[in-house]
């Protein structure tokens, strides 16, 4: 039922799969206002080619180890999964087969608010991340353009409730990015569910002197 109607987005050199009715209309309505009520959402600086701006959406961030995440020389520190984001991400890892340890949450406020291009290629994420992105609210549309070969890009509407897998070598090979739009729209909300490996960990038998 949730991973009816499958989408495959067939990039080359990436694997993309996108599930339009992940959540059915009652869940989205759920989660999107548990998400816009409860949510510390937050106005976070960037730092590009060493000028700061104000990034174009609010940000939460949340994890089950207290990892930290950085991006665009800017690093968040998670809180933990609670109530109905709990129950969300332990959905998707039932459906999937999967454990994720950490989400990035957006809030986009209206068309002015957006994502430029961008792979989710961090280092904390390792090789070939698996990454799921849950929308809710105003359907947006998303691009993927390939790294290297200038013709091949997609596009495809997010809408709510559906959920989108990255996986394999997509952040490798492709660039995403959710454009701005001049048309007068409401907000949307977007959960990435990330797998960040806890690094650095003292086993706990180990003898600290
Ligand atoms: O809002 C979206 O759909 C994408 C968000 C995204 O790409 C990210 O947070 O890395
Ligand atoms: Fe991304």
């Amino acid at each position: 039922m949730r991973l009816s109607k499958a989408h495959n987005l067939n990039l080359r050199d990436g694997d993309v799969i996108y599930y339009p009715n992940f959540l059915n209309k009652n869940e989205a309505e759920k989660y999107f206002k548990y998400l816009r009520n409860n949510l510390e959402w937050q106005q976070d600086k960037i730092t590009v080619f060493g000028k700061t701006y104000d990034q174009p959406r609010l940000t939460a961030f949340f994890g089950n180890n207290s990892n930290p995440y950085s991006y665009s020389g800017l690093t968040m520190h998670p809180k933990s999964f609670e109530n109905d984001l709990l129950q969300l991400k332990n959905l998707i890892e039932k459906e999937f087969k999967l454990e994720f340890t950490s989400c990035l949450a957006n809030l986009y406020r209206d068309g002015s608010d957006s994502n430029g291009w961008h792979a989710d290629n961090e280092k904390e994420l390792g090789i070939n991340p698996i990454i799921a992105s849950v929308s809710f609210g105003e359907p947006r549309v998303f691009h993927f353009k390939h790294k290297r070969d200038k013709t091949h890009r997609t596009k495809l509407v997010l809408t709510h409730g559906s959920l989108l897998l990255m996986q394999g070598s997509t952040q490798e090979n492709w660039l995403h990015q959710l454009p701005k739009t001049k048309k007068q729209i409401g907000e949307r909300i977007n959960l990435t569910f990330r797998i960040i490996p806890q690094k650095n960990r003292v086993p706990s038998n180990s003898v600290l002197s």
